[in-house]
Formats: structure tokens, sequence, C-alpha cells
């Protein structure tokens, strides 16, 4: 049986691009959250339950780490770390990251940190979907855990969208509330594309760019699950 050949680099970004129709910016829940349709309570359902997945993204970038020969592709990967979890200086004073920019959103949005952290409003099929990609990370080779985040290549459009619309939509909502999303636009802009060039890169046989496809594929899954399961809680709560 003759083997298939590799995709030249246009063919397999092409490739991977061709999968933003799954990617959960058309999911009914966003579009809902993007037109300022949530009420109060559906946007702190949103918040806390979308704080699970900032908390566990260290997590997965730190397995992609652990798993991972290439120096050069880990001192990158590191910057991610510091990027969520924040920085510690000498002097013991710590530069606020990520997750704490989530957390100002949450209390922007109404909800008390204690509430937040003790994950009490955390849906059973978030748990479910996050988890299921911190072990991606953890049990896939290192390439295919850093194709599933090529969701983000997806992400920058979606994010300045998301500020451009809440700003316009929820009257009691302000610029300042929405600091996560505008510091995150700056980083994805640059962090997607050397992504995809990074698995441009090491994706050299045709085994292993359908399993970084995959991987998008899979990544895409993850996140539509996690907007169902919002989408459950926020109706019956
Ligand atoms: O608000 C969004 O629509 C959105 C999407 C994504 C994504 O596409 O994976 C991420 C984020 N935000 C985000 O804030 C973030 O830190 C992040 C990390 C990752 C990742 O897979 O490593 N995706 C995303």
């Amino acid at each position: 049986m003759p083997s298939v050949a590799v995709r030249n680099s246009e063919e397999f970004v092409a490739a991977l691009r061709g999968l933003s129709h799954r990617y959960w910016g058309t999911h009914p829940f966003h579009r809902r959250l993007h037109a300022g349709e949530l009420d109060e309570r559906e946007l702190r359902i949103w918040a806390a339950n979308r704080w699970y997945y900032q908390s566990v993204i260290p997590q997965k970038d730190a397995a992609i780490i652990s798993n991972c020969p290439v120096p050069r592709i880990r001192r990158q990967w590191l910057d991610r770390l510091i990027y969520h979890d924040g920085r510690q200086l000498p002097d013991g004073s710590v530069v606020e990251g990520g997750l704490e920019r989530w957390l100002r959103l949450c209390e922007a949005v109404g909800l008390d940190r204690e509430e937040v952290l003790d994950e009490r409003h955390l849906a059973p099929g978030v748990r479910f979907a996050v988890d299921a990609y911190v072990t991606f990370a953890r049990t896939r080779p290192w390439l295919e855990a850093v194709a599933s985040g090529l969701t983000e290549m997806f992400s920058g459009h979606l994010m300045k969208q998301r500020v451009a619309d809440m700003l316009a939509n929820y009257e009691w909502i302000r610029a300042e509330d929405l600091a996560y999303f505008t510091n995150r636009i700056d980083a994805v802009s640059g962090e997607g594309q050397g992504t995809l060039d990074l698995v441009v890169e090491f994706a050299v046989t045709r085994e292993q760019q359908n399993a970084a496809i995959a991987a998008l594929s899979f990544k895409c899954d993850v996140l539509w699950s996690i907007l169902d399961a919002i989408e459950r809680a926020a109706a019956k709560a």
C-alpha cells in the first residue's frame, strides 16, 4: 500500500486552521454572553466555572515542560507558567499574573474569592472536561499537547470581540474589570503564531501531523464541553 505523503506546511496549517468552525466562539452560550443576554447570576456561573479552566492551565503547561526533552522549548514554555502564576521578585513581593486577573473578573461580577476558590459552583461536566485536558498533556507526547493549545490561534479575535461586546452590552461592567482579556489579547497575538511555527517545525511525519490535528480537534471538544456544562448549570440554578 502506498504510504500517504507528509503534507507541506501550507497544507498542514490549512488543515489545522480548518478546525476553526469547531471552536467555542460559536457556542450558543458564548453567543448569549456576547449579546448581553446573560443575567448576573448566569455571568457568575460562567466566571466561577471558567476559573477552573484558568486554574489548571499552569499545571497543563508544566506537564508539557516535564515531557519535553528540548531545552529551547522548555525555556519558551516557562513564560506561560509565569504569565498565569505571576512572578516572585527578589524582595519577596509578587507580580500578579493571569490567575489573579481572572479572580478580579470574578469579583467584578459579584463573586467572593472564597466561593470561587472552594469550587462550590463548579459543574461536574466542567471539572471532567478540564481534567481531561490536563490528563491529555500529562500522558500524550509533548508535541500533541502543544498542538492542543492551538485553539489560541482562534482566541485573539474572539476575546477582542468579547471585550467590545461585554462593554457595550453590560452597562455595569467597566473596562478595568476585563483586564484579564485585554492583557491576554496581547499575549496570544504572539503566542498563537509561535506555537503554530513550533508544531509545523516538529511535526515532520504524516503521523505526527495527523496526531497534531487530532489533538486540536480534541481541545475543541474540551472547550465545547466546558460551555455545554456551564450552559446546563446556568439553566437549572
Ligand atoms: O477566552 C477565551 O476564549 C480563551 C480561549 C482559550 C483557548 O482557545 O484555548 C484560552 C484562553 N481564553 C485563555 O485565557 C488562556 O489562558 C488559555 C490557555 C490556553 C491553552 O490551551 O494553553 N488556552 C487558553
